[in-house]
């Protein structure tokens, strides 16, 4: 007998979807099986039960820029989403660069979060920092700006390389945004004139972001660091990291906004890496159904609509999208641009390998209960009245998503059709591996405290 069983829930086991049961104790998924008892029920009957999603790579703000997004207001927005685990990127105010910024955002996320998370740390020129930080408990290292994004933290080759070393030695992962700061400057200067929206593409073109990943290549050679590459948006980068066993993720924005959409969004089509030409959106496609694309990530990076609807060169770049990631992806899966197999490995199964986070990211026995339900005729239009993010509009207007009808984290129902039940703070602190509760000179001061008495 267990505390909770889904009945009637369609899982997708390799590439069969088989109807069964799912015995639901402590959060976790104990049994599957055609028919399990359960104290209490739970029908799925018609959805597909798919392993929440786990988003490596969200911006939810907060502190000092609560205008934009905070974890209350994020978290949400994920969780309407089928994203039941975030990892959130540094290049917060105050960023992630030490022991107190990490602590600062730890409480509030712990109060804050209806969903888990984890927490990445970033690299600054005090480098001392980092092991400190990964004892915190930081997920990863990144992502690491090797050119200025929101934020502008870009670091240095040297600083960049010096960095490698200490995380590979201590066994971390390390998150890169490749992109090509000197030929940006270079091309900011010859392209000053140009006024056209279209011209934030032409700044940052795809040479930008294979000089970056060459050079990314040379120092994993040098440093062994465990190398992931956020946002890729080339055909080159993936045939340049073929085999070097660097994994990297795509967002939806990368793979459904054309250059065609600066006319109609203006600089909300405004991101880094910014949008591009077929021929790329093609290739990540291809990458995406080839498996060289380990991972989809959103890079949600919430602004407000008055800081984005102005000039392109003012505005800030980054486009909000952890609510329709899955949504816009269950659709393409819906018409046959990738399988569901995939769609989970990339939005779960891999993430949770990658990054390491243990009991997540399959429907298995001994993993937690973190569980999205879709209808996959639920075929809406995305409108930004719907949404939940504080940014207040989407990128994706007037496009068709699937959205869960109903999320699960550790087996509790959070959202079921129109009611949601999450609150605040039920969301819990994924430590990356790095983690320690004391350092030895705190045990040691402890124990001398203590023996004092
Ligand atoms: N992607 C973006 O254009 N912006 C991100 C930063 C980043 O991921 O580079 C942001 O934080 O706003
Ligand atoms: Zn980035
Ligand atoms: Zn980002």
């Amino acid at each position: 007998m267990y505390g909770l069983v889904v009945e009637n829930a369609k899982v997708c086991f390799d590439d069969n979807i088989v109807t069964c049961s799912i015995g639901i104790d402590g959060g976790k998924i104990r049994k599957i099986a055609k028919i399990i008892k359960g104290e209490e029920t739970y029908d799925a009957r018609g959805l597909l039960a798919l392993p929440g999603a786990i988003d490596t790579h969200v911006h939810f703000r907060d502190m000092e820029q609560e205008e934009k997004e905070t974890w209350v207001t994020g978290s949400r927005s994920a969780l309407y989403g089928g994203v039941t685990t975030v990892i959130d990127m540094p290049n917060t105010s105050p960023p992630t660069f030490d022991r107190d910024s990490f602590d600062m955002k730890l409480a509030i996320a712990k109060n804050s979060s209806m969903i888990d998370f984890g927490i990445n740390a970033g690299v600054s020129t005090d480098l001392d920092e980092l092991p400190r930080l990964w004892k915190k408990g930081a997920m990863a290292f990144g992502e690491i700006f090797m050119a200025k994004s929101t934020g502008g933290f870009n670091v240095d080759e040297d600083t960049l390389r010096d960095a490698l070393r200490m995380i590979s030695k201590m066994g971390a992962t390390a998150s890169i945004h490749a992109e090509d700061e000197a030929l940006h400057e270079e091309l900011k200067k010859a392209l000053k004139n140009d006024t056209s929206p279209s011209v934030h593409s032409q700044m940052r073109p795809v040479e930008s972001e294979i000089n970056a990943v060459m050079g990314a290549i040379r120092l994993v050679k040098e440093t062994r660091v465990a190398m992931h590459l956020t946002h890729i948006s080339t055909a080159k980068t993936i045939e340049l990291i073929k085999g070097e066993g660097i994994t990297c993720d795509v967002t939806p924005h990368h793979l459904l906004l054309h250059m065609k959409h600066w006319d109609k969004l203006g600089a909300r089509a405004k991101m880094n890496p910014p949008i591009r030409h077929d021929r790329e959106i093609n290739a990540l496609w291809e990458g995406v159904n080839d498996g060289s694309i380990d991972v989809l990530a959103s890079d949600h990076a919430p602004h407000t609509k008055e800081e984005k609807d102005t000039d392109v060169r003012s505005a800030p770049s980054g486009v909000p999208g952890v609510e329709t990631m899955m949504p816009l992806m269950l659709k393409a899966v819906y018409d046959r641009k990738l399988s569901l197999k995939r769609l989970i490995d990339m939005a779960s199964e891999n993430p949770a390998r990658i990054f390491g986070i243990e009991g997540k990211g399959r429907i298995q026995e001994g993993y937690d209960a973190d569980i999205m339900f879709v209808d996959m005729s639920a075929v809406k239009m995305i409108t930004a009245a719907d949404l939940h993010s504080k940014a207040g509009w989407t990128p994706f207007e007037g496009f068709e998503g699937i959205f869960p009808v109903a999320v699960m984290q550790r087996g509790n129902i959070l959202l079921d059709g129109k009611e949601f039940y999450a609150k605040r703070g039920d969301g819990n602190f994924l430590r990356g591996k790095g983690y320690r509760p004391h350092s030895i000179k705190g045990m040691k001061k402890m124990l001398a405290g203590r023996s004092g008495k």
